[in-house]
């Protein structure tokens, strides 16, 4: 099977619509310039859609193809599919990596989702917005490299959406917010700037604020069905659905458990940019160490006392940052540990081959 791949290229036609299969995958020039296109044609690209313990599940243009477990896989990964070795198949250059610190005594990374384009912070114009939340999120998204857009949904069930609008636009210059109803008509439209064919979009917010709604207003009446399938393997009857949903004229659609329980880790980068303000003020500190105390010359202290900066903002960026930095000293540990312990093993499988 030998399938011409040329026309995937950036800078050449876009294909009629409906949009390719690919491009429904969200298949980007990011990706095929990674790529030969000889490569291309004799192992096809393929996204990985579901994860399970049991292996992985990934789509092409025009295949269907399960992959034997590896750690080093999430969902909206693309690899190269080596029919003749599926589990050798290669994996391309992410574009953006989504990670959470997994709950529990023992704090590892866990793979979220991989290739996402725009996450849409979702919270409603009532007593779940809450701001250093939403600041979380916006941290963790710039840290991922992934764009983030706030959405305040039931607009139509508040008194005054306005406010929840501008409170949530002092978060980040740089960070959309759009007021919108996820139950009326014109969710599409609203979202057509991030949400588009050839794009993966996610949906991150609490319990209720609409994200199913708005994932269905996206999909349409086009929801790709067939991912969504029985599985009665413990006797019971569950419907279980594709992670990444497919729709005809729209982007793909992550909708994963993993997404709804995010942790901070390793998010230093996102914070750094969130919060810049209070860094570059920092740096304007007497001393170097400062903690932004009762230190003398601190123009972190001079700045509130001036009005310039709210305490409380300054107060969520400590608490974020040591929420980091427990984190990232728990996983560095356990590195470490693990660290011992694959030296111990590799003196042992010296001749196997490592694919890591
Ligand atoms: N009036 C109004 N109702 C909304 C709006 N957004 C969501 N709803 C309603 O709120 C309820 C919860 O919406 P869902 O889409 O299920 O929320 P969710 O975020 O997917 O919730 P989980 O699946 O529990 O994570 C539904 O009854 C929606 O119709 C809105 O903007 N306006
Ligand atoms: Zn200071």
């Amino acid at each position: 099977m030998t399938r011409d791949y040329s026309q995937l290229f950036p800078g050449t036609t876009p294909s009629p619509t409906p949009a390719s299969r690919l491009t429904q995958l969200g298949w980007q020039g990011f990706f095929a310039t990674q790529v030969e296109a000889d490569a291309l044609a004799r192992t096809p690209p393929v996204r990985v859609t579901e994860v399970h313990r049991s292996g992985l599940v990934a789509l092409g243009e025009d295949i269907e193809v399960e992959i034997p477990p590896r750690d080093d896989l999430t969902v909206g990964d693309w690899l190269l599919y080596d029919a003749d070795s599926p589990k050798d198949s290669v994996r391309l250059d992410r574009k953006s990596l989504i990670q959470r610190v997994a709950a529990g005594r023992l704090k590892y990374e866990q793979l979220i989702a991989a290739n996402v384009d725009t996450v849409f912070i979702t919270t409603s114009a009532n007593a779940d917005f809450n701001i250093a939340r939403l600041e979380r999120y916006v941290a963790l998204c710039l840290n991922a490299e992934v764009e983030p857009v706030i959405l305040i949904t039931k607009p139509d069930l508040a008194e005054d959406p306005d406010t929840f609008v501008e409170r949530a636009s002092e978060i980040s210059a740089r960070v959309p917010v759009l007021a919108l109803n996820a139950t009326a008509e014109d969710v599409r439209n609203k979202l057509a700037d991030w949400a588009k064919p050839g794009r993966t979009v996610a949906f991150l917010g609490s319990s209720g604020v609409g994200k199913s709604t708005l994932t269905n207003a996206l999909a349409g009446t086009e929801l790709e069905t067939r991912g969504i399938r029985e599985d009665d393997a413990k006797g019971r009857h569950t419907t279980r659905h594709r992670q990444l949903y497919l729709t005809a004229n729209g982007p793909a659609v992550l909708d994963t458990p993993g997404m709804r329980e995010l942790q901070l880790t390793d998010v230093a980068a996102g914070l750094s940019e969130l919060f810049e303000d209070i860094e570059d003020l920092a740096t304007r500190c007497k001393f170097r160490d400062c903690a932004h105390e009762t230190e003398p010359g601190c123009a972190v202290q001079a700045a509130i006392a001036e009005g310039a900066l709210d305490p409380a903002r300054l107060e969520r960026f400590r608490k974020l940052a040591a929420e980091e930095t427990h984190n990232r000293e728990t996983i560095a540990e356990k590195r470490a540990r693990e660290k011992g312990f694959a030296k111990h093993v590799k003196r042992i499988t010296k001749d196997k081959p490592n694919r890591r």
